[in-house]
């Protein structure tokens, strides 16, 4: 990304996101929560690096994304987008919006994504929503895509995507009329998995990521592989790629393991190779 934008709040001192490691589980979370986590040029710069460091370092498993202060995230600020329309960028070929790293748009993670939603998840909010795999959220959260209400398209992938995760005609009645849904209602739907208490959708997240964090990493990293090789495609064009994979974790001194830590009633201890 090369389009920079100064933040008008200098008295913040916290980065606009924070990135911590426990374990095998990678956390980051959007931290401008005066902002509803609107999402910053510094934001989208710490996630991008932080998707990197996933997808790079063997010792992470699996990444949560969460907000700050009760919030996900509000998309786009559009305080500073008033001071410098994105439009300029996208016209003097400063920013391709054909890859949004941070919103996951055209890069996906190689490892497990889970989010943890509390508060509003708003237009590039619910748009990198869609690039996770794992959707938990708290019982206020609101979900939508709310880009057409300000004349703005949903450049974070949504257009494509929504009508992908949930039924057409509820994707385009989200899209075209920027309404919001409850998170029972995206439950029923299936845009999120889970609806907790409020509060405890990172408790949550972080149970569902230390189960995964204790499966063989290269089964689940294979496991995901196949899913995004697969999406959109024909089964029959899926079958040498899903066998090549998983041929390759049957091999695995991993595969070894698992069947012989049951073997000997105990837990198996997986190092990934
Ligand atoms: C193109 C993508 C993306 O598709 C485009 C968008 O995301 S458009 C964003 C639309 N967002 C909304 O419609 C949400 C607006 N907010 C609300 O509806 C409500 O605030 C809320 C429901 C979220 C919360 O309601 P509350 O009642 O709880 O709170 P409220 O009192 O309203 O707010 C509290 C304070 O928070 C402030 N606030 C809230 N939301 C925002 C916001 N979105 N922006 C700024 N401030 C917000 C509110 O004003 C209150 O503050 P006060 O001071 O108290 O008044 C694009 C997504 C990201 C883009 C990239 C970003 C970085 C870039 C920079 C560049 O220079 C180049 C381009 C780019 C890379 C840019 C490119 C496009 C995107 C990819």
């Amino acid at each position: 990304m090369t389009a920079a934008i100064t933040e008008p709040d200098a008295a913040e001192t916290a980065p606009d996101c924070l990135v911590e490691q426990d374990g095998h589980v990678l956390i980051v979370t959007m931290n401008r929560p005066h902002r509803r986590n609107a999402l910053s040029s510094e934001m989208l710069r710490i996630m991008e690096s932080a998707w990197d460091r996933v997808n790079d370092d063997p010792e992470i498993r699996v990444c949560i994304l969460t907000g700050a202060g009760g919030y996900f995230c509000a998309g786009m600020d559009l305080k500073t987008a008033n001071e410098k329309p994105p439009s300029e960028s996208f016209e003097d070929g400063s920013y391709d919006p054909t890859v949004i790293k941070g919103l996951l748009k055209g890069f996906r993670l190689t490892k497990p994504l889970i989010a943890a939603v509390e508060g509003p998840a708003i237009a590039g909010g619910t748009e990198i929503l869609q690039g996770t795999d794992i959707r938990v959220a708290g019982e206020s959260a609101r979900f939508g895509v709310a880009e057409a209400r300000w004349s703005l398209y949903p450049m974070g992938g949504s257009a494509v995507r929504l009508p992908r995760q949930i039924p057409y005609t509820v994707a385009a009645e989200l899209l075209l009329t920027g309404r919001t849904l409850g998170a029972p209602e995206a439950k029923e739907l299936g845009l999120i998995g889970h609806v907790v208490p409020d509060g405890e959708a990172l408790a949550k997240a972080r149970e569902i990521a230390d189960q995964i964090a204790a499966n063989g990493p290269l089964a689940v990293q294979a496991i995901l592989r196949t899913m995004r090789m697969s999406e959109g495609k024909h089964e029959d064009e899926c079958w040498a790629d899903d066998a090549r994979i998983g041929a390759a974790v049957f091999s695995s001194a991993d595969a070894k393991e698992g069947p012989r830590a049951f073997l000997e009633k105990r837990a198996p201890r997986f190092e990934g190779r």
